[in-house]
């Protein structure tokens, strides 16, 4: 089976330089997933040639790779005139079309003594014998027929893929990944554009609450580009401890610092150049503009927020479409940190209070567990 994979928009109208490097990482994620075949691009296009005939499996695999727009599985014919294309087209859909209503879509790439519309024409006519009619405006069936110089693809079916840019494009980012419903969706935002997600978690709840990140991981690792997850699990209830000496209104803030410092400390490590974080703008008490603002006071890499305007049921959806939400939902309760925070802590007061608590950033991921998933 031959596949036409069609990158994302976005990565024609890089520079032909980026563009090659875009399409390599995508061939190389591509090949990682799918695991067998031959790939190779032409003219902005990949194609996979596969012994595998299960399209619903490969198209399973291939809707989640980042940076393909759509593809298709593609008959692909040598022709020298029209006939020949007419020909092999009533050939390949005379049975496909048979009883219902279909329109046929050309297009050209290259020098020809005909037009797409002529092809359209021809190819429709040929065909009409078979069918119930034509409708071009609302036909139970397409027809495609790409010519590129003098090969012509045909093909009646368009997968969607998930659009985005290839993984491992834009370097590495260390997430914060609580397993709540938002995180995941951070990490998956994230990947979308490119990124590699180096998985930070402070465990919380024990065994249960590393085994719900670990499936939501295993979930979201579908998605990397066959990219393995890097995760470490920090023993937050250690960090808890240290925080019964401050002010009870001010411990979600300084939390969640402890949890930005330990990541900037994982950052310089790993050599990613942002965090990332789940946080929208006034869901919760700790994640006002204030408390976001004294939370990465003097962090210094970038911290990324992709759902800083979205709404929980806009996060939810997303959630449920990569398959997150049913593993989120069971997080318990005391594994969230989101309770009881004021919603405008004061910046220096925090300042004093982090001294005095006075943590080893990095001693407290050297005593991380590591897991690749
Ligand atoms: N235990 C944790 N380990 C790592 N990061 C965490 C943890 N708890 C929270 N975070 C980070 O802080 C962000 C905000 O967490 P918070 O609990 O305040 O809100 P939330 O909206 O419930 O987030 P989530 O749904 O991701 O748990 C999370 O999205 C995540 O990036």
């Amino acid at each position: 089976m031959l596949i036409m994979i069609r990158p994302s928009g976005e990565i024609a109208l890089k520079s032909p330089r980026s563009r090659r490097n875009f399409e390599y990482t995508l061939i190389t994620n591509i090949r990682n997933i799918i695991g067998e075949g031959k790939l190779w691009r032409s003219q902005g296009l990949i194609f996979l040639e596969i012994n595998n005939d299960n399209i619903n499996d490969l198209a399973q695999k291939l809707s989640k790779i980042f940076g393909i727009a759509s593809f298709s599985p593609v008959i692909v014919t040598e022709f020298s005139n029209l006939q020949d294309i007419i020909d092999r087209a009533k050939q390949i859909f005379s049975d496909i079309v048979r009883g219902k209503i279909f329109a046929v879509r050309a297009k050209r790439v290259g020098y020809h003594n005909f037009t797409s519309l002529e092809v359209q024409r021809k190819v429709g006519e040929a065909l009409f014998p078979f069918s119930k009619g034509v409708d071009l405006e609302n036909p139970e069936i397409e027809i495609f027929i790409e010519i590129r110089n003098n090969l012509a693809y045909f093909y009646h079916e368009n997968f969607k893929g998930p659009k985005g840019l290839p993984v491992g494009i834009a370097g590495k980012t260390v997430v914060l990944f609580s397993g709540g419903i938002d995180s995941p969706v951070a990490t998956w935002m994230m990947m979308k554009r490119g990124a590699i997600p180096i998985i930070l978690n402070f465990n919380l709840g024990g065994n249960v609450h590393k085994e719900l990140v670990v499936n939501e991981l295993n979930v979201i690792k579908k998605w990397s580009g066959g990219h393995k997850i890097k995760v470490f699990i920090v023993k937050g209830t250690d960090v808890l401890i240290k925080l019964s000496q401050i002010d009870r209104g001010n411990r979600v803030v300084m939390l969640k610092r402890i949890m930005y410092r330990v990541a900037e400390r994982l950052s310089e490590r790993v050599s990613a150049k942002s965090i990332t974080t789940g946080e929208s703008l006034s869901q919760v008490s700790s994640q006002t503009m204030v408390n976001l603002y004294v939370t990465e006071y003097g962090i210094k890499f970038p911290i990324f927020r992709p759902l800083i305007g979205f709404d929980k049921e806009e996060i939810v959806e997303v959630a449920r479409k990569i398959g997150t939400y049913e593993y989120s939902i069971k997080l318990p309760e005391y594994c969230a940190i989101s309770t009881k925070a004021r919603t405008s802590v004061e910046l220096n007061e925090i300042l004093q209070q982090e001294e005095k608590v006075n943590l080893d950033y990095d001693k407290i991921l050297e005593n991380s567990e590591f897991i690749e998933i």
